[in-house]
Order: C-alpha cells, then sequence, then structure tokens
C-alpha cells in the first residue's frame, strides 16, 4: 500500500465562510479538491496534518463524520454554503481553536521558551559547567541539577531543552560517568564546547593555607591540580565531592575553617571566599570538553566542519577493533578521541581452549569520535562498513565542531 500526500494543504480546507450564527463552515468541494497520493508508508505533508498515514487517516474520519446534508443546511437556514455532490458543509470549531501552523521556529533545532533557551547541568551556580551552558548558549537559563543524570532526565521530560555535559579534561581525562549515561539515554549529542578551566583555591576570609587540613572539590578538579597542591605544600586530606562550586558552597555553608575547595573565581564571589592561591591547575592550557545534548539530532551540514561521535561493540575478539579503525583511515577520517567502556550487559566473555584452559576477556564498548558529517558520503561507507564488523552500532551526534580560538584559561 501507498502513503498518501496531499497536493492542497489541510490548512486550505480550512478556509472559512462566516454564518449569522457564528459558526464556521468549510465547503466540502475543498475537501474533494483535495488529492492525495500513496507513498511509502508515511505521509509527507505540506499542509500541517500530522505525520503518519494513521494521522492523516483519523484527520478523514472526523471530516467526514463532520459532512451535512444539502437538506439539514436547508432546515438550518444557511442558504449561503456551497454544495457539491451532495456532501455540504463541514462544522468547524471556532478559529480560535484550531491548530495554529508550525513556523519555522517550531522546526528548529532550538525551541526558544521565551527568549530562553533552559539548559540543564550538574552542579550548582559557579560550576565550570553553568560557564559551558554560557558559552554553547549565551543568555540561556542556566538549570543546576544535583547529579549528571538529573540532567539527562531533564531534557528527557522537557524540564529543559539541553544539557550540557563534561565529556573529558585534557588533564584529568575522560569522564567516564557520562558516557555511561549516553548510552543508557536516548538523547542526541547536537555541539560541543571546550572551556579553559582556571582553578582557584578557595578559603573563608582570614583563613590562612597553615590552617588548612583538607582540600574538597570535584574529583576531576582535585586531579587537574594534584602536583600544585604538593608544591604549595599542601599535603592534606583531598576529599571528592559533586562538583566545584558545590564544594566553595559546602565550605561556605558550614564555616569550615579548615577547610578549602578548588573552584572558579566566579564561585568564589557567589560564596564570599576568599582565593588562597589562583590558577593551581598543573597545566595552563587546562581545558574541559563538554557536550550539548537535546531529545532531537540536529540535521549534519557540510558547510563547517563537524564532528561524528559513535559507539559499538563486537563479539568476534580483538582484530574487529582494527578493521573498524582503518574503515576511518582508509577514507582520510582523522579519529580525535576513542574510550573503551565495559560491557554492561555482558562484561565477560570466558573463552574455552581444551588445549590452553579457559580465558577471561573483557568485553567493552568502544566511543569513537571522527572528524567528519554523517552528511558526508565517506562518512556514511565508514560506518555502513564498521556495521559489517560489529554487533552493536549507535550515531551518538553529529554536529559541529569548537573552533573557537585558543584563548588560555583566566578565571572561569
Ligand atoms: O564541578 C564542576 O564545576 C563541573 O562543572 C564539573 C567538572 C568535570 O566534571 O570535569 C567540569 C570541569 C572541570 O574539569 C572540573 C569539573
Amino acid at each position: 500500500m501507498q502513503a498518501l500526500t496531499p497536493t492542497t494543504s489541510l490548512k486550505s480546507l480550512f478556509q472559512t465562510k462566516r454564518l449569522p450564527n457564528a459558526d464556521r463552515v468549510v465547503s466540502t468541494r475543498l475537501l474533494i479538491q483535495c488529492v492525495y497520493r500513496f507513498d511509502s508508508g508515511n505521509l509527507t505533508s505540506s499542509g500541517g496534518i500530522g505525520a503518519s498515514r494513521a494521522d492523516w487517516q483519523s484527520s478523514c474520519a472526523i471530516l467526514a463524520s463532520k459532512v451535512v446534508s444539502q437538506q439539514d443546511i436547508e432546515k438550518s437556514g444557511n442558504a449561503d454554503i456551497s454544495a457539491v455532490n451532495g456532501h455540504k458543509t463541514l462544522d468547524l470549531v471556532p478559529l480560535e481553536n484550531l491548530p495554529k501552523p508550525l513556523t519555522i521556529t517550531d522546526l528548529s533545532p532550538a525551541p526558544i521558551h521565551g527568549s530562553e533557551l533552559r539548559v540543564a547541568y550538574q552542579g550548582v551556580p559557579g560550576a565550570y559547567s553553568e560557564a559551558a551552558a554560557g558559552k554553547a548558549y549565551p543568555n540561556c537559563e542556566a538549570i543546576p541539577c544535583d547529579q549528571f543524570e538529573v540532567a539527562f532526565q531533564a531534557v528527557e521530560l522537557w524540564i529543559a531543552d539541553r544539557a550540557v555535559l563534561p565529556i573529558e579534561n585534557s588533564l584529568g581525562g575522560s569522564i567516564h560517568r557520562n558516557y555511561d549515561l549516553l548510552l543508557r539515554h536516548r538523547l542526541h549529542i547536537v555541539g560541543e564546547v571546550q572551556l579553559p578551566v582556571h582553578h582557584c583555591l578557595l578559603a573563608l576570609p582570614g583563613v590562612r593555607k597553615e590552617y588548612l587540613t583538607r582540600v574538597i572539590s570535584h574529583p576531576q578538579a582535585l586531579a587537574q591540580c594534584e602536583l600544585t597542591l604538593t608544591k604549595l605544600g599542601l599535603n592534606v586530606v583531598r576529599e571528592a565531592v559533586d562538583d566545584t562550586a558545590g564544594a566553595a558552597e559546602f565550605v561556605a555553608a558550614n564555616n569550615l575553617r579548615d577547610t578549602a575547595a578548588i573552584a572558579s573565581s566566579r564561585a568564589a564571589d557567589l560564596y564570599g571566599m576568599n582565593i588562597l592561591a589562583d590558577g593551581i591547575q598543573d597545566d595552563s592550557s587546562n581545558v574541559t570538553r563538554f557536550v550539548m545534548l537535546a531529545r532531537e539530532p540536529i540535521i549534519p551540514r557540510t558547510d563547517r566542519p563537524f564532528k561524528t561521535s559513535i559507539v559499538f561493540a563486537h563479539d568476534k575478539g580483538t582484530s574487529v577493533l582494527f578493521k573498524v579503525l582503518s574503515a576511518f583511515a582508509f577514507r582520510n577520517i582523522s579519529l580525535t578521541k576513542i574510550e573503551s567502556r565495559p560491557h554492561r550487559n555482558r562484561p565477560i566473555r570466558v573463552v574455552d581452549d581444551a588445549n590452553v584452559g579457559t580465558a577471561k576477556h573483557f568485553e567493552y564498548m568502544f566511543y569513537v569520535d571522527f572528524e567528519a558529517s554523517m552528511a558526508e558520503v565517506r562518512a556514511q561507507n565508514a560506518l555502513a562498513e564498521v556495521q559489517e564488523f560489529t554487533s552493536f552500532l549507535r550515531v551518538l551526534g553529529s554536529y559541529p565542531m569548537d573552533m573557537t580560538p585558543w584563548c588560555p584559561s583566566r578565571g572561569e
């Protein structure tokens, strides 16, 4: 069976005549003029009808049930209603209750609520993730979430339009939790931002370095400042908390005079903390890469540099990885990142060899980022080849690369 395509838009069906009793009617002539063509199962409509054939059929059923006879109309005294083939008119709902046609803004990949996009991030105000949300979407409404998982759910439940999540840092490496969550949730990567991360050592006003017995922060921030803390003579207990700004808030809220926090200078301002040391990251070009997630993917393009992120698994031994990577190498597609994570559904593969004994192999999910857009034929061909070698393959997103010129971190 074919699908239906209207050659007249449904909007034109709703051209109305005003009746004395203020009811709206529409001539069935328009309905009859609306000619449909069957296609391949989906209705491709420019007229604002539901996207599926079932939607279209139910629309027609509603319209058909509203067709009234010439007699009915004459009885009711509405003589100016047009009549075609015995099917006369439709009673329509008041104009203001009709569905509004979609506009280009509705179709935009960035739905705007009022003037602000709602962007979920993990942490509290002053966290680097909040700064990343502002870099990705200037003037957005940043929504703090206590966990990464909550940021994913905020988007899934339409509480937020986007989530901005750290994925890797130039010193501390990958944020594994977010790799795992990318797989568990069905959101799409729609962009990336790279944020220079400039850490400060914060303490309550009047507290000196010598008083400190503990430094608290996000584990990534602690890792990024490890050498500098030692150089500063701070061989004190390190304690991990959920986010950098949350560490500053905790010290301030509990009036802890023996504890410092590693966080941004903005966090110092927000929570009334003193900056004991500025720029304590072990490398001045410390950068965290964040990805932006949305419910819908963006349409990949070729007019600017794009990156594509995929995840795959295989069940035929390690040579598969070589074959997958060569699918990109042969097409001159550069890989920018490869990460492996435990295959949660099947973490161990037992290999029995009568001669050698039994071995237990760990199974992995491989995450690969490559520099090409899914709109490019070479990327499509590479993935078609990858699919042949893998038992599972998912495109996490194809999105514009962050090409902002490099500027070393200054007090984010
Ligand atoms: O704790 C924060 O401020 C965060 O935004 C999280 C986070 C991270 O997860 O890597 C972000 C950037 C820095 O690398 C340190 C911490």
